[in-house]
């Protein structure tokens, strides 16, 4: 017998039965869920990390839909124990979902939710400022400062990069690799070079007109260049960030041999996933090159950092915060609860999972669509004609 989990419950006469994993920012996705007859139940356990044992507890005998988090193991076994409690929906309040058994959720007939668009320019600044950190080295520097190590200006003092004039690299050009892109041409003029399976039209038309906006000014203009491969990038960049999804193809995507190929003085900024760098490889590489600088939101055993890591002045770290801005995370659990709640009703699926902002306007009521579900072709969803 699993161990009993402890549970908050709103509106316990509703129909449906809605779980959350974790308390989520935010009332509006309450609200939503008990105006439409959820009884929704939050775990309040102290543990961050639940395991497939809790979360079965959790889901019980009868489970319409379940709202879970990346840090959950959402496979076989807990797709199963959601079928078997009558459940169709389940939602990861995040847009990645390497977490997640899509065949797993697919055979049990469960639709399976992302929260893609409202975290693209909150994940995109992070990256920003990483870069920024990394390439002014502000953590060393404050570190200096409150350690009262500061006795008066110097010429070598904490020298770092200039990014106006250099070559920002972009792996996975999507929707946050793009804003990343669009921020650090724009913001510090900085010449593009990226490299994604697909073009990144829309990014390229946005280089090429500021870049003539620049030559219409009397100034410097911005290039771009989609790379034919991923080492043309490393080769050439000045700051390479990754945006790719986590999948088999970009496992170890950047290992001992990408990363010898990086400049010396290069900074490489993580806000994807933790396995796409090998992070044994990276921490020997920061080790022999201490001008390699890099930004980390996220790592390969998270929450744990590989042995050295943490040691390293050329490395910046921070707790997979990317997508922590209020708004973000509020509209992130708006879109998970959404999801779920869309699939109970039966509603089609919207008709562009890039385009969710009708379902973040707090003064409306949010379309009769579920925002975004990835498996809906596999499970042959109708789609929104709205
Ligand atoms: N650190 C954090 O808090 C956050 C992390 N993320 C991560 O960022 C990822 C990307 O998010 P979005 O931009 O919204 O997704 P997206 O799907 O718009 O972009 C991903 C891009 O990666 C490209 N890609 C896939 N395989 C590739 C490969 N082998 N080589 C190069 N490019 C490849 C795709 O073609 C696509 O353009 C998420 O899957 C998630 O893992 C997202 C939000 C916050
Ligand atoms: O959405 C995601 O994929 C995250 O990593 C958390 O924002």
């Amino acid at each position: 017998m699993a161990k009993p989990v402890s549970i908050e419950v709103w509106n316990p006469n509703g129909k449906y039965r809605v779980v959350s994993t974790k308390s989520m920012p935010g009332t509006r996705w309450i609200n939503l869920l008990i105006q439409q007859d959820c009884r929704l139940e939050i775990c309040t356990e102290k543990k961050t990390i639940l395991s497939v044992e809790d979360i079965i507890a959790l889901i019980g005998d009868k489970c319409d839909g379940v709202i879970g988090q990346l840090t959950e193991d959402w496979g076989e076994e807990l797709f199963s124990a959601l079928s078997k409690a009558g459940g169709k929906a389940f939602s990861n309040m995040a847009v990645g979902y390497n977490n997640v058994d899509v065949n797993a959720a697919n055979k049990y007939g469960v639709a399976v939710g992302n929260t893609p668009g409202v975290l693209t320019e909150t994940t995109a600044e992070l990256a920003a400022s990483l870069t920024l950190a990394a390439a002014r080295r502000i953590v060393e520097a404050d570190e200096f400062m409150r350690a009262g190590l500061y006795d008066g200006w110097l010429p070598h003092l904490f020298v770092g990069n200039l990014l106006k004039g250099q070559t920002v690299g972009v792996i996975g050009a999507g929707r946050i690799g793009s804003a990343y892109a669009r921020m650090m041409v724009e913001g510090f003029k900085m010449n593009l070079i990226y490299f994604d399976l697909y073009q990144a039209t829309r990014l390229e038309k946005f280089v090429t007109a500021y870049g003539a906006f620049l030559k219409s000014n009397g100034e410097t203009p911005v290039t771009w260049k989609r790379a034919a491969s991923m080492d043309e990038v490393l080769q050439e960049a000045d700051i390479i960030s990754l945006h790719p999804i986590l999948d088999k193809t970009t496992y170890h995507l950047v290992n001992k041999e990408r990363l010898a190929k990086m400049k010396k003085e290069a900074i490489l900024i993580n806000c994807s996933r933790g396995p796409v760098i090998d992070e044994v490889a990276l921490v020997d590489h920061l080790r022999e090159n201490p001008m390699f600088r890099v930004g980390l939101d996220v790592f390969e055993d998270e929450p744990y950092m590989k042995p050295g890591l943490a040691e390293l002045k050329n490395a910046i770290v921070v707790p997979h915060i990317a997508s922590a801005s209020k708004w973000t995370r509020e509209g992130m659990a708006t879109l998970a609860a959404l999801n779920v709640l869309g699939k109970i009703k039966g509603y089609p699926v919207w008709f562009d999972a890039n385009r969710v902002e009708p379902f973040l306007n707090e003064n409306a009521q949010p379309p009769a669509a579920i925002p975004s579900i990835v498996n809906a072709k596999a499970l042959s969803l109708p789609v929104s004609k709205l």
